[in-house]
C-alpha cells in the first residue's frame, strides 16, 4: 500500500516517519521550503520514544505521481482548502482519506471534495512540534492515532490499514466509535488549547491556584452543553472525566496551539473555538468563558497582523 502524508509537520512528520521507519511505502507532500530542509537534513525525529533520522520520499504539488492508496491529512485546518487542491491529482477511485486534524468542521469539506464513503474518521493524541531547523520534537508518552469507518463497521479496508499500521513505533488504534472519539478529542482540545493560550502557561499551572480548576471545568461544561445540544454522541460525565485527566497530565504539558502562539504562528481558532460558538448561537447556549477564550485568540490574530 502506498501512503501520501500531506505535510511533513509535527504530526505528519512524526506518524509518517514512524511508518516509514517500519518500512511502509510513505511519501510526503511538501512545499518548497520544507522540501529543501528535508533534502538537506533528512526527516529528523527527537522523541521520548526514540530518535530517528530518515530519508523520505517527497512530492511537491503538480509533480507527477499515480494515485495513492491512502492520503493522510496532517496539515492545519486553515490550510485545508489549498491542501485539498494540491492533493486532488493523487487521489484515485479507491483512495482512502484519513484526516488527523483536531476538531470536526473539516469533515464536511473532505466529504464534499472526496465523497463521504472515501473518508475515514481519524484523530491523534500526541505532543509534538516542529523546531526552526525542521526537527520534529515529540515530548510526552502518548503517541496515538485512532481511525475507523464513520459507521463504526470493521470493514476489510480498515482491517488492511490496521495490519499495515501495526508494530511500528507509535500506536495506531482501529476504533469502532470514531465519531464519539473525535467529538471527545474536540472537547478536550478546545478546552485545553483555550486555557493554555489564555493563561499562557502549561497545564500544571492552569490547574493551580484558587480558580484554575473551577474555570477549566466550567469551560468543559460549556463546550459539552453545545455538543449535546447539537446532537454530538458524547458520553455522560465526559467533562468531569476529561477534567480529571487534565489534572493528572504531566504538569509541563502544553497544547499545540500554545506552542504555535509562542512561535508567533497562526492558530486554528475559527476551526476549533469559532465553530463551537457558531453551534452555540444556533442552539442558543450561553457560553461566556468560551467567548472570552475566542476573543483573546482573535485579538492575538489581530496583533499578529
Ligand atoms: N502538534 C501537535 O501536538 C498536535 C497537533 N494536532 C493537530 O494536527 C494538525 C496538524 O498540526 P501540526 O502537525 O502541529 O502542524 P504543523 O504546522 O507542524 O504541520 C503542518 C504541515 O502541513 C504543511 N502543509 C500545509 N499545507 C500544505 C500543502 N498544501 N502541501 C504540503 N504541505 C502543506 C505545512 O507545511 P509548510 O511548512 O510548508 O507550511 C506544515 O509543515 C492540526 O489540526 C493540529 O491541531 C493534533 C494533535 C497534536
Ligand atoms: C492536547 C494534545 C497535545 C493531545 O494530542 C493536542 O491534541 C494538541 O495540543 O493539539
Amino acid at each position: 500500500m502506498r501512503i501520501l502524508v500531506v505535510g511533513a509537520g509535527a504530526v505528519g512528520g512524526y506518524f509518517g516517519g514512524r511508518l516509514l521507519e517500519k518500512g511502509v511505502d510513505v511519501t510526503f507532500l511538501v512545499r518548497e521550503k520544507r522540501k529543501q530542509q528535508l533534502e538537506k537534513r533528512g526527516l529528523v525525529i527527537r522523541s521520548v520514544h526514540g530518535d530517528a533520522q530518515l530519508t523520505p520520499k517527497l512530492l511537491v504539488a503538480a509533480e507527477e505521481a499515480v494515485p495513492f492508496d491512502v492520503v493522510i491529512f496532517s496539515n492545519k485546518a486553515y490550510h485545508l482548502p489549498e491542501a485539498i487542491r494540491d492533493v486532488k491529482p493523487y487521489v484515485g477511485e479507491g483512495t482512502l482519506i484519513l484526516p488527523l486534524l483536531n476538531g470536526i468542521a473539516h469533515m464536511d469539506l473532505l466529504w464534499q471534495e472526496f465523497g463521504k464513503e472515501n473518508v475515514l474518521g481519524g484523530l491523534c493524541f500526541i505532543e509534538t512540534t516542529l523546531a526552526e531547523d525542521g526537527t520534529i520534537i515529540q515530548s510526552s508518552p502518548t503517541h496515538t492515532v485512532k481511525f475507523g469507518e464513520w459507521s463504526g463497521e470493521i470493514t476489510q479496508r480498515v482491517k488492511r490499514l490496521d495490519d499495515l499500521f501495526s508494530s511500528c513505533n507509535a500506536r495506531f488504534e482501529l476504533s469502532e466509535q470514531i465519531v464519539t472519539d473525535m467529538w471527545h478529542k474536540y472537547l478536550f482540545i478546545a478546552a485545553m488549547s483555550g486555557v493554555t493560550t489564555l493563561f499562557r502557561v502549561p497545564m500544571g499551572l492552569v490547574c493551580s491556584g484558587e480558580y484554575g480548576q473551577e474555570i477549566l471545568l466550567a469551560l468543559l461544561k460549556e463546550i459539552g452543553a453545545i455538543m449535546r445540544a447539537h446532537g454530538a454522541p458524547i458520553e455522560d460525565g465526559i467533562e468531569e472525566k476529561q477534567w480529571a485527566q487534565m489534572n493528572s497530565m504531566p504538569p509541563q504539558m502544553k497544547s499545540s496551539m500554545q506552542r504555535d502562539m509562542e512561535k508567533g504562528q497562526m492558530v486554528e481558532v475559527d476551526h476549533l473555538q469559532g465553530y463551537l460558538l457558531q453551534l452555540a448561537k444556533q442552539h442558543q447556549i450561553t457560553t461566556p468563558l468560551l467567548k472570552a477564550v475566542y476573543h483573546h485568540l482573535k485579538l492575538y490574530e489581530r496583533q499578529r497582523g
